[in-house]
C-alpha cells in the first residue's frame, strides 16, 4: 500500500482537514494519506514573506515523512513553497499542487486559466507558469479578492465568488479549462466540472495520483544532480533538527 503525506503549508487546522479531505477523495484504494501541516508558521500564505516563512515547516514535515517511510509527498499550497528544497531533502517524490494541476490541464485542454484569492498571489502564479513552462498555456489568471482563510468562515461568499470567476473566465478567457489556486478550493472542483461541463482541476487530487502513478512506475526524487542530498555543513540554532540525515 501506498502511504502519502500531504502538507498543508499554512498553520489552519480547517484548511488542512479541507485538503486532507480532497486527497482522500482523489487516492486510490489502499492509498494512505496522512494530512499534516507545519506546528508553527503562518495561518495562510497571501505573498511572498509568507512563503518564505512557510518554506521552512514544509522542510519539517519533509524530514519527519522521509523517516515516517512514506512513499511520496504532497505540496499543498498554490505557491508549491519550498518545493525544490523539499526535493533535496526527499527520498520519495515530492509534487506541488500548482505543478500537478497545471500539468494535468495541459492534458486536457489547449489553454487554462487560473482562479486564485488575493490579487497580490497572481505574481506568485506567474512566476511559476514560468518556471514551469507554462506561460503560453495560460489565458488568464483571475483573484476572487477574498483572502485564503475566508475559504474556511464558513459563509460559502469564497465559494460562491469562485463559481462566479469561474463562469466569467469560461465566458471571456478562451481557455479550455480552470485551475483552481488554492489548497482550500479542492472540493470544489468536481461539482465547478459538472456544472461548467468544463474541466475544473484541483491541484489536490492531481496532485495525488502523480505520486501515486510515480510510485507505480518506480520512480522517485532523482538524487543524481542538483536534486541531490544537500551539501553537509554545521547546521545552526533552530535549523539543527532540518539536517538532512
Ligand atoms: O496562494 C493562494 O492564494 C493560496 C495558497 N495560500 C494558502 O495558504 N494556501 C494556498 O493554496
Amino acid at each position: 500500500a501506498v502511504c502519502i503525506q500531504v502538507i498543508n503549508p499554512n498553520t489552519d487546522p480547517g484548511m488542512t482537514e479541507t485538503i486532507g479531505a480532497a486527497a482522500r477523495a482523489a487516492a486510490a484504494p489502499g492509498t494512505e494519506i496522512l494530512a499534516v501541516c507545519p506546528a508553527e508558521g503562518v495561518p495562510s500564505i497571501e505573498g511572498h514573506f509568507d512563503e518564505a516563512v512557510a518554506a521552512i515547516g514544509v522542510l519539517e514535515q519533509i524530514k519527519a515523512g522521509r523517516e515516517r517511510g512514506v512513499d511520496g509527498h504532497v505540496i499543498a499550497c498554490f505557491g508549491d513553497p519550498g518545493l525544490l528544497a523539499a526535493r533535496e531533502l526527499a527520498q520519495a517524490p515530492v509534487i506541488g499542487i500548482a505543478e500537478a494541476a497545471m500539468h494535468m490541464a495541459t492534458l486536457v485542454a489547449t489553454r487554462f486559466s487560473i482562479v486564485t484569492t488575493l490579487p497580490r498571489t497572481l505574481i506568485i502564479a506567474r512566476h511559476l507558469l514560468r518556471q514551469y513552462g507554462f506561460s503560453e498555456h495560460c489565458a488568464a489568471l483571475h483573484a476572487i479578492d477574498l483572502p485564503v482563510l475566508a475559504l474556511e468562515d464558513g459563509s460559502g461568499r469564497a465559494q460562491h465568488m469562485v463559481r462566479e470567476r469561474c463562469i466569467q473566465a469560461m465566458r471571456q478567457d478562451g481557455c479550455g479549462a480552470i485551475v483552481l489556486g488554492c489548497g482550500g478550493m479542492a472540493s470544489l472542483a468536481r461539482e465547478l466540472t459538472q456544472e461548467l461541463r468544463m474541466p475544473v482541476i484541483d491541484g489536490v487530487g492531481a496532485a495525488v495520483k502523480m505520486v501515486e502513478s510515480l510510485a507505480a512506475l518506480g520512480l522517485s526524487t532523482s538524487k543524481y544532480g542538483d536534486l541531490a542530498w544537500p551539501e553537509r555543513k554545521a547546521l545552526s540554532g533552530k535549523f539543527q533538527s532540518l539536517h538532512p540525515c
